[in-house]
Parts: C-alpha cells; structure tokens; sequence
C-alpha cells in the first residue's frame, strides 16, 4: 500500500526546490498543470536559492477537478517529468492556499487587494482575456464581461475580477505586478489593455486610474514548457517511482523555459537563480515561442486530428505532416521577426523535433487543437499579413486555417472523424450559424473569413481567403494529406 502524498509524507531527496513559508506573497489565477509545472517550480527553486515570502495562493477558475485533490493532500504534487529516456519524479510544496474562483469570487477580488500580495500570475488560457477577436479589445458586449461590469457585480471574468481587485488595492497604494503566463503576444501589454478597458467602461475613479499608472505593472512575458494533461497513468509512475500516492501529478517534458522584463512595481522571487532569463528583447522571444512552437502546433494537432493521430508525437510521426510544419517555419514564420540577440534559432527548432517526438509525454492532438478560434489569432493575422502585404500568399498558413475550419466548421457533407467532433471550440455555434446556408467550399470560407473570427484586416485578403479555400476543398476532397501535398508544391 502507497502513503498519500501530503506535506508529511513527502520522499526524502524528492523536494524541488525549497517549501514556501507560511506566507504568500503571489496570488495565482488559474490554477491547472501548466502552472503547477512552470510558475510554481521556478518560484521553489528561486526560494530555495534566495528565500522570500513568495508562497502561492492559487484561484482556478471554475472547477475543483485539480484543487480538491490538492487541498486533500496539502496541495503538494509532484511533477512526473517525462524524456526520451525515461521517466523522474519531484515534489512541489509552494501552494500555501488554494480555492475555485467561481465559488468565492469575493476571495479573489480580496487576495488581489491584499497589499502581502506583490504579485499576480495568471495563466487562464487565451480565452480567459475575454478580448473581440476582430479588435483585440475587451469584448464589452459578451454575456459574461457585460455582467461583471454592472455596478455592484460579483465579477466572474478574470479580467473582472483583477479590475475590481485593483479598486480595492488602489486605496493601500500598495505595488504590484500582474504578469501573464499565457501564450499571449505582448502578454503584459494586453492584460494592462483589458484591465484598463474594464476600470474605464466600469467608471472607475480617476485616483484608481491613476494607481493603475503608477504603481501596477504589467510585464511582458514568453514561457514554454510542454505541460499534458494528467492520467491514472501518470499517477501510476509517480507512485513507482516516489512510492506515494499522487493524485493530482503534473506531467511535464524536462524542457522548460522563461523569458521575462524585469518590471515588477512590487518586487519578485529570485525567478533568474532558478533558470528564467531577463530580457530587454520581449517581442522578439514572444515571436519565435508563438509562431515556431505554437503556430506549427496548432498545425500539427488540425493535421493530426483530420487524420486520425490522437497525440502529437503519432501526427508528428507523418512525413507529410513533418513536411508541411518545417516548411511553414522556413516559409510562412522565419521570414517574420528578427530573433533576440544572439539567439540560436537554428538549434531551437531542431529540438522543437525533439520535444514533438518525445513519445512519452502523449499531448493530445484534441488538447492542442482546444480554443482554435481564439488561439490561431496569436499564431495566424500578424505572419499572415506580413506576407500578403508584400503580395505573397502563406499557403501554410492557409493550410491550418483550412485545417482549423475542416475540424470544427466542416462544410456541408464533410465529417472530419471522431477525433474532430472532441475538439472543445467555444466558437462553433456561432460558426455553424455563420456557414449555415453556404452554398460552395469558397462560401463557406468567406462567411468564417468575414464573420468576425478574425482580424478585419485579414478578412480584406481575398488572396488568402481564396487560397484557405482551394484547401479546404483539398480536403473534402482527399483528406489533410492532399491538402499537404499541395502546399508542397505551391512553391
Ligand atoms: N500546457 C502547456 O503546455 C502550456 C505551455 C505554455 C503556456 N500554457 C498556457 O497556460 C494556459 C493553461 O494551460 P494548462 O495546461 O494549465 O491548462 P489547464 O486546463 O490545466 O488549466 C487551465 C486553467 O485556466 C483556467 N481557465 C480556463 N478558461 C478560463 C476562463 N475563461 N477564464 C479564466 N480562467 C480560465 C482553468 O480554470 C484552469 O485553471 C494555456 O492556455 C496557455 O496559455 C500552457
Ligand atoms: O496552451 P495552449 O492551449 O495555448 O496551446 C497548446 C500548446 O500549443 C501549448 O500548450 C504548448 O504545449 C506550450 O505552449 C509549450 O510551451
């Protein structure tokens, strides 16, 4: 019989970093793997080299899927990292406190407000920004932001709640930073942008304005690490390997990486002596995380998912599919952005193969393919119109918006399998009432292009509009794999 894992039972050797001490220093929003895996582990290793009052309250957002389990074992986990060569396990003891935030929103708005609190993280997916994909603003008019900005709300949007977090701090005067941990371009400059939207359509006095001015920052910020979702497997290794029992293990590739701008108006952990780079070059590292590692992921889970790989290690395994994702980095992504200073790109992506064929970690293809709507907007416009502008067409780029609608928008008479049918896309009601009626392939298209799915000045290009047609109708016609091939010879 296994122990439970608790903070009593934890294996000799097996702690990473150090524990956090009883106070907390970071509120975290968004409590799932990826910041258990990332975040929390660059903060016990910064504690363990430097110390500080850094421990974790962590909020998720809607379910207790991952906080019940933590609450029942001190919300200590362990991280099951997974390589090529095997499997280790560690223990993460950070957590000081952790709640649903849709169950005591109060609670949030209260720890934001907190002056103890130096330091907001969040990672709460893209969808979590509540931003209109066709301006990138706060969405004012959906349901949810429309609620939390009514006076007297309980807000319920993570926006909501920081702003009104941010209210009841501005009277403190206390410092401090929010800093997103999504996969987000101009992470930090896009939740400031939300935050104020939400202070100003909610009338916010100009004192709480100006305390957002002057003492709240919002940092830029580019992470990477390949974080899966949990299984009994994983449970399963853990208890091999540690001898507990686990159950909430956080699977993770042994890959890790972050990049960050030292703007932090309440002070940080010692993040750098725990591995996170310090960078002036933000844009720059954003660009080549988002567009080589996500734009092509993106790719490879839509190609995936249309030809029956449940994981990206087995859709990766398909030289069409391998094909089409390093043509898309040298054609459609590498001419975009110029890299960081100094920055080896050449070796980043050649360790992208890596990390994709690592057969261990199983990341589903339906995980990566999550969220389309508003992912693919980090990943597709700003390269895509980079090329159109200079009157050349990014066909791989076209050929994952293609792949994107063939999955979760089919046209009428195609059925993309059953792996497509699993893809969680918030958007499909609304682009199956967009394409409802479409008589063609390039109908079809055109009502998504010019729906408010993407950026307007996307939807302008009819050149690509066309071209993601011509694809899709690849598609229909023989499946992702003729899609790919003509892409391969579109050059
Ligand atoms: N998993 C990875 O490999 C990875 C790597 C780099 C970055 N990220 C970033 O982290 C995010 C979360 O990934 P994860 O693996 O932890 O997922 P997860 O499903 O384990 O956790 C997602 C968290 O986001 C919260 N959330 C979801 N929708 C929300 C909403 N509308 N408003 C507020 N919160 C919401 C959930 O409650 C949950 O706490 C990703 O979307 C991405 O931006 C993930
Ligand atoms: O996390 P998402 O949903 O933004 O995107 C899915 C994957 O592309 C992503 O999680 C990568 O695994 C990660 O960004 C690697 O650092």
């Amino acid at each position: 019989m296994t122990q439970p894992l608790g903070r009593k039972s934890v294996p000799a050797g097996s702690l990473i970093g150090a524990s956090a001490p009883d106070r907390t220093g970071i509120v975290h929003l968004g409590l799932g793997n990826f910041h258990r895996a990332h975040g929390a582990v660059y903060t016990a290793q910064a504690m363990a080299a430097a110390g500080g009052d850094w421990g974790i309250r962590g909020f998720a957002h809607s379910s207790d899927r991952v906080v019940a389990p933590m609450r029942a074992q001190d919300n200590v986990y362990s991280i099951l990292q997974l390589t090529e060569h095997g499997a280790e396990a560690g223990v993460v003891d950070v957590h000081r406190n952790t709640g649903v935030a849709a169950q005591d929103p109060a609670a949030v708005v209260d720890a934001i407000a907190d002056p103890a609190h130096r330091i907001v993280t969040l990672t709460v997916s893209e969808v979590g920004y509540t931003r209109d994909p066709a301006t990138g603003r706060l969405a004012l008019d959906a349901p949810d932001v429309a609620a939390d900005l009514a006076a007297g709300a309980t807000p319920r949007t993570a926006v909501g709640m920081i702003a009104r977090g941010i209210e009841k701090r501005a009277a403190s005067g206390e410092p401090f930073a929010v800093l997103s941990c999504d996969n987000l371009q101009s992470s930090g400059e896009v939740t400031r942008a939300v935050v104020e939207e939400f202070l100003q359509a909610a009338g916010a006095s100009e004192d709480v304005l100006s305390f957002v001015d002057s003492s709240v920052s919002f940092p830029n910020a580019m992470v990477d690490r390949i974080v899966p979702k949990t299984t009994e497997e994983h449970s399963r290794r853990v208890a091999e390997l540690l001898g507990v029992e686990d159950r909430c293990p956080v699977p993770a590739e042994d890959f890790t990486m972050w990049v960050l701008e030292d703007d932090f108006a309440g002070g940080r952990p010692a993040w750098d002596l725990a591995g996170a780079t310090f960078s002036d070059e933000l844009a720059a590292y954003e660009m080549v995380k988002l567009r080589l590692l996500n734009g092509s992921h993106s790719l490879i889970a839509y190609l995936g998912i249309l030809s029956g790989a449940p994981t990206i290690d087995a859709a990766w395994g398909q030289d069409f599919v391998r094909e089409a994702v390093l043509g898309g980095i040298a054609g459609d992504y590498l001419p975009t952005f110029t890299p960081p200073t100094g920055f080896d790109v050449d070796a980043y992506v050649s360790e992208l193969d890596a990390r994709w064929r690592n057969p261990l970690i199983g990341h589903a293809t339906t995980q990566v393919g999550t969220d389309g709507s508003v992912k693919l907007l980090q990943r597709i416009p700003d390269a895509a119109l980079f090329h159109l502008r200079r009157g050349e067409v990014p066909h791989h780029l076209a050929l994952c918006t293609a792949a994107w609608i063939a999955c979760v928008a089919p046209p009428a008479g195609f059925t993309p399998g059953p792996l497509a049918e699993r893809v969680v896309e918030p958007a499909r009601d609304r682009l199956a009432a967009a394409v409802d009626g479409a008589t063609t392939v390039p109908d079809h298209v055109r009502r998504i292009m010019h729906g408010g799915f993407f950026p307007v000045a996307l939807a302008e290009q009819d050149a690509f509009t066309a071209r993601v047609a011509d694809l899709l109708t690849a598609i229909v016609r023989g499946g992702a794999r003729a899609a790919a091939a003509d892409v391969a010879t579109s050059r």
